[in-house]
């Protein structure tokens, strides 16, 4: 796989040498080699007359300025014979996200769009989680515009082995979007958008927000707790119900977040108990019945294949030395293949 991705990168990769070892790397400039001064440290090899030479130095690869997004996407680049088969496969890998747990879980509190920072046990949520996902490949990220989503995905996002940045897009205004742009292509690369939407915050709980469970139990009764919590259509005094929250949330899932996987971009969403709960029925297609049931843990990556229109559930990951990983689809192992080759 190295041998592919080498040869579809080798007039555009860049190196930085290492101080005295600039000599070793100057047999490469046929191949118009940039020197610049950041990277990851790697030991490279290049193809060159169709053997591979290792260089005797240590190198810095940063990045390929190939039309393909980067170098970390190897899946949609690979183009050796053994491979041809990769390119008929589009799939997309979109990881959906609750986060970590909040002051106001820990303290037992009704929540919705109240915007409370994660506990110290949701940072490691989030890290662990990051952990969990840090071989599987990231394009572009959503998350809530709450700030324990917010936290989860860039905490998360920190893990990745391919250590791209992840910037948050700030579009609220043009001259936010005009204050906020990257003026080099080369660090944009280097970067994951972080796209932040309301529509993806926590559904909005009404007169329950800053109660405390326990106590709205005792007061209201466990089984009208449980309707407002829990049912479809029923909402919690002024709030909205699931179905309310669902039809802003999967409404932007499916005009923003859809299109992206549809053209072959890998997607991250870091959210909400009921919002994901409103997300994951529609993509495994639940009644209204069959949602009331479903869970979501803190802090807990779910992986979904986004394939030839449908969406393939392949549940939690685990953790990143679990070979499990491996047995998600071909193209994911290969992802993780470049990068155990390329990211040690
Ligand atoms: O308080 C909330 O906003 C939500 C999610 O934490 O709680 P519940 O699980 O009761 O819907």
């Amino acid at each position: 796989m190295a041998t592919a991705m080498f040869q579809q990168c080798i007039g555009t990769i860049q190196l930085n040498s290492c101080g005295d070892e600039w000599g070793s790397c100057k047999k490469f400039r046929n191949y118009s080699l940039r020197f610049i001064s950041r990277g990851f440290a790697l030991d490279v090899r290049l193809l060159t007359k169709g053997s591979f030479i290792s260089s005797r130095s240590k190198l810095h690869l940063v990045h390929a300025l190939s039309s393909h997004s980067s170098l970390v996407d190897p899946v949609s680049s690979i183009s050796d014979g053994a491979n041809d088969h990769q390119k008929n496969i589009s799939e997309s890998a979109l990881i959906l996200i609750r986060h970590g747990e909040s002051l106001w879980n820990e303290m037992n509190l009704f929540t919705g769009s109240i915007d409370v920072s994660l506990t110290k046990k949701g940072v490691e949520e989030a890290i662990e989680a990051g952990k969990r996902i840090s071989n599987i490949p990231v394009d572009i990220i959503y998350t809530s515009s709450l700030i324990r989503a917010k936290m989860t995905a860039m905490l998360a996002m920190i893990q990745h082995r391919h250590k791209k940045v992840p910037i948050i897009r700030h579009t609220e205004s043009d001259q936010a979007k005009e204050w906020t742009r990257v003026f080099s292509e080369e660090t944009e690369r280097q970067s994951i958008p972080v796209i932040t939407a309301w529509q993806l915050n926590e559904r909005m709980y009404g007169e329950l927000q800053g109660l405390h469970k326990q106590e709205t139990i005792d007061r209201y009764g466990k089984e009208k707790v449980h309707e407002w919590r829990r049912s479809y259509d029923i909402p919690p005094p002024k709030g909205e119900s699931l179905e309310m929250c669902s039809q802003r949330a999967v409404s932007y899932f499916r005009e923003q977040i859809e299109p992206q996987l549809q053209s072959g971009k890998h997607v991250m969403v870091a959210a909400h108990g009921n919002c994901l709960r409103s997300i994951i029925m529609y993509l495994d297609k639940l009644t209204s019945l069959e949602v009331t049931t479903l869970e979501l843990s803190t802090g807990v990556p779910l992986l979904y294949i986004y394939k030839e229109g449908k969406f393939i559930r392949r549940g939690s990951l685990v953790g990143p030395t679990e070979a499990g990983v491996y047995a998600y689809t071909e193209s994911l192992a290969l992802y993780r293949q470049y990068l155990d080759e390329m990211f040690q």
